[in-house]
């Protein structure tokens, strides 16, 4: 009896612990943006790249997202996937409209000068030339696969001209699970609920 007393008594001390202290494991800024890019990218019907692009103004406040997709009114059941055809008609890349695109002309504010834009995917030469031309400052992403492609080496030398600042992101963890069932967890246990049992 004494013994189950003391045993509840710590495992009170560690909840309580737990859930009266600020949480350590919450998302960085950097992280929450990537994961916001990532996360729009969710939403692209392209079947080999999903791209997400967010732009975050000076205040940290989010201010356009975007993610690869086929133009208003062009159907994505309709319009081509294909990354290859007889006719570069019939692919994909004459139609697309590009994350980055989709993200600044998505902006919800009069401009984006001195914004930084989080994507996926190094931008591309035409990418590029909207994000100079846009004012944003700073281009956070997080893979550089095409870097030997023509478009990147463009886009880099027209970063590098215009005093666009453009650097890798190493995210601190490789996975971010949404669980919408969390929110029922047990705050304290962090646990989910118990089922209930079935009534006769
Ligand atoms: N920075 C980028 C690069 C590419 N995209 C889009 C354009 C296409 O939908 C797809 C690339 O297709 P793939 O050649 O990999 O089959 O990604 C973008 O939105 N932003
Ligand atoms: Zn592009």
């Amino acid at each position: 009896m004494v013994e189950a007393e003391s045993s509840k008594e710590v495992s009170n001390a560690i909840f309580s612990r737990d859930v009266d202290k600020k949480r350590e494991d919450y998302l960085e800024w950097t992280d929450y943006f990537m994961a916001t890019a990532f996360l729009a990218a969710k939403r692209s019907k392209d079947p080999c790249s999903q791209v997400g692009a967010c732009i975050v103004n000076q205040e940290k406040r989010i201010v356009g997202v975007g993610y690869n997709g086929m133009p208003f009114g062009c159907s994505d059941d309709e319009y081509p996937w294909k990354k290859a055809s007889t006719s570069r008609l019939e692919t994909k890349y004459l139609y697309v409209c590009h994350a980055e695109m989709n993200a600044i002309l998505n902006k919800n504010c009069s401009d984006v000068k001195n914004c930084t834009i989080y994507v996926a995917l190094f931008p591309c030469n035409e990418c590029a030339k909207l994000i100079i031309q846009s004012g944003i400052s700073e281009v956070v992403y997080m893979s550089d696969k095409h870097s030997a492609k023509e478009e990147t080496i463009a886009a880099k030398r027209m970063f590098d001209s215009a005093g666009i600042k453009y650097w890798q992101y190493v995210p601190k963890r490789k996975q971010i699970t949404i669980d919408f069932t969390e929110i029922d967890w047990n705050r304290m246990t962090q646990l989910p609920p118990t089922p209930l049992k079935e009534t006769k």
